[in-house]
């Protein structure tokens, strides 16, 4: 294996490979770079081997046929510090921990069964709908709204109330994570040259750490006394109904198998049956935010910024809500199924602006795609906004066109399709699918159901800025501002 190449990519100078063109690793970089070097290509940064992913054939070789080997997370020094040394599912490498804590949010947080999510995600869209009605004849920053929207959602989901100063104050830690996440460490290039890096960065991520610690550790020891102190009165009653009693938010799933304060790692008890520490729940929850926040928000303020710039698309979802719906009542959950058209146009978008463009995993042993030599411990970004506009794949891949998804065989998203993989594939996928696609389905029927829209100050379609910045997620680079009008003939 040693003596075969390495995918061809650019040169690189001696010792720092390719640093000179790191502003590059970003889907778009990465997707001018795969023109020139294929749908495989590698990048040495400094000590990193890099390889980026760009077409369906190879994202199903590193999805699928050799899933085993690329499944790991790759953990700077940043992530490995404020994931709790990756004691979460997100970042921790593929393998029995992994799979554990999978099991856990799969089946305890991310269920149709928890209806507590899903209750969540109606009453916030109902809210946001009459935030919106408040404001109708006027310009509404709707990104904005909708941001603040999945914020909610997830907020409510994890930890039960709605308290509104918690949530600035957890916000800004959760913006500071973000941040540290994606700051530039030459440690992570080069491990000799850590002792740059410096006390200044140090101290933000131990100054991070204890912000989370201290908020998410006192909502622990409430939900800890609460649950004692439900226990104690409800001693004489039979567990079942102490069960149906509370309302269960995801702090209380996770403490289900929590195991005492002592403990140091997650273990398996005697039954083999995992027990957590703080230091997982305080990760899963990290998890649940950054998964569950940006990506739905800006899945949902891209599709109605495309409409915006496709009236005719925009016409053909509101006269098939006016079918199936009508106008003298609100979209029910029952409704969604009957929802072709407004299916196609998160399809598109979701093609055209997949919410997580990169997707980042790392080699567990060294291994050979296509004759090609790739090491143990590369970096692999999978790119599916490159593959989402694949030429080969898609016919007039630019073009926002729903109606693609109406024809039969066209490809769907739960990952088998190679071609069209928002939410990824195979054993990394996204285990928040179905309850983003709900939240995202119920936010633009009732939007578009409820409101006409017009762009504010008489601003043509095609003058719309549909750049994006890059980050975790690539949502819109300017929030959508838009004039609703009232359409229904009840009130909401
Ligand atoms: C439009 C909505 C969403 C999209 C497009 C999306 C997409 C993705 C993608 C592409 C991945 C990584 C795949 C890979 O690395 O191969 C992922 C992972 C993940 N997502 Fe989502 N996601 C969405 C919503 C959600 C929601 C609502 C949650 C939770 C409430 C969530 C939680 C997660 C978690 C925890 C992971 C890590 C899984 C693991 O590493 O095993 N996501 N998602």
């Amino acid at each position: 294996r040693r003596k075969l190449p390495y995918p061809p990519g650019p040169k690189g100078y001696p010792i720092i490979g390719n640093m000179g063109i790191m502003d590059q690793l970003t889907h778009r970089g990465l997707a001018r770079l795969a023109k020139q070097y294929g749908g495989l290509f590698h990048l040495q940064m400094g000590r990193l081997h890099v390889l980026a992913v760009s077409t369906p054939d190879m994202a199903q070789e590193v999805l699928q046929v050799q899933d085993s080997v690329f499944s790991n997370r790759p953990a700077n020094v940043a992530i490995t510090y404020l994931t709790y040394n990756q004691a979460d599912m997100a970042f921790a490498n593929y393998g029995p921990f992994w799979r554990q804590m999978r099991k856990i949010c799969v089946m305890k947080l991310f269920s149709r069964k928890r209806a507590e999510s899903w209750a969540s995600v109606r009453e916030e869209v109902d809210s946001m709908v009459r935030a919106v009605m408040e404001k109708t004849a006027s310009q509404v920053n709707i990104g904005e709204m909708l941001f603040a929207l999945t914020r909610n959602i997830t907020y409510r989901a994890a930890f039960g109330s709605l308290s509104h100063e918690g949530q600035d104050e957890f916000m800004k830690i959760l913006q500071e994570f973000s941040k540290l996440f994606g700051a530039f460490n030459i440690a992570d290039f080069f491990p000799w040259l850590d002792w740059i890096r410096g006390q200044g960065f140090n101290k933000r991520l131990m100054k991070a750490r204890q912000s989370l610690d201290g908020f998410i550790d006192t909502i622990i020891d409430e939900h800890v006394r609460k649950k004692k102190s439900d226990k104690d009165n409800n001693k004489d009653e039979s567990p079942v109904e102490i069960e149906t009693e509370t309302e269960k938010d995801m702090v209380d799933e996770l403490l289900a198998f929590y195991s005492h304060e002592d403990a140091k790692n997650a273990f398996y008890d005697s039954q083999s049956t995992i027990k957590l520490t703080r230091d997982n729940i305080k990760a899963i929850i990290m998890d649940v935010m950054f998964g569950g926040t940006e990506t739905v928000a800006s899945a949902i303020e891209w599709s109605l910024a495309e409409l915006m710039r496709s009236p005719e698309d925009l016409n053909k979802v509101q006269q098939e809500l006016k079918e199936v719906v009508g106008l003298n009542r609100l979209v029910h959950e029952s409704d969604l199924g009957k929802l072709t058209y407004l299916k196609c146009v998160l399809k598109e978008t979701l093609r055209l602006h997949p919410p997580i463009p990169l997707f980042l995993h790392e080699t567990a042993e060294d291994s050979v795609i296509a004759g090609y030599r790739i090491p143990a411990k590369s970096r692999i970004m999978i790119n599916a906004w490159a593959i989402g506009r694949d030429p080969n794949a898609w016919h007039d891949p630019d073009r926002f066109n729903p109606s693609r998804f109406l024809k039969d065989g066209a490809p769907d998203f739960k990952g088998s399709n190679f071609e069209f993989i928002p939410f990824g594939s195979g054993r990394r996928s996204c285990p928040g699918m179905q309850l983003g696609l709900y939240a995202m389905e119920m936010s633009v029927a009732h939007l578009l159901h409820c409101f006409k829209w017009e762009l504010p100050n008489g601003m043509e379609a095609s003058e719309l800025d549909m750049n994006d910045v890059f980050g975790l997620t690539a949502p819109r680079a300017d929030r959508l501002v838009v004039v609703p009008t009232y359409r229904l003939n009840c009130p909401v």
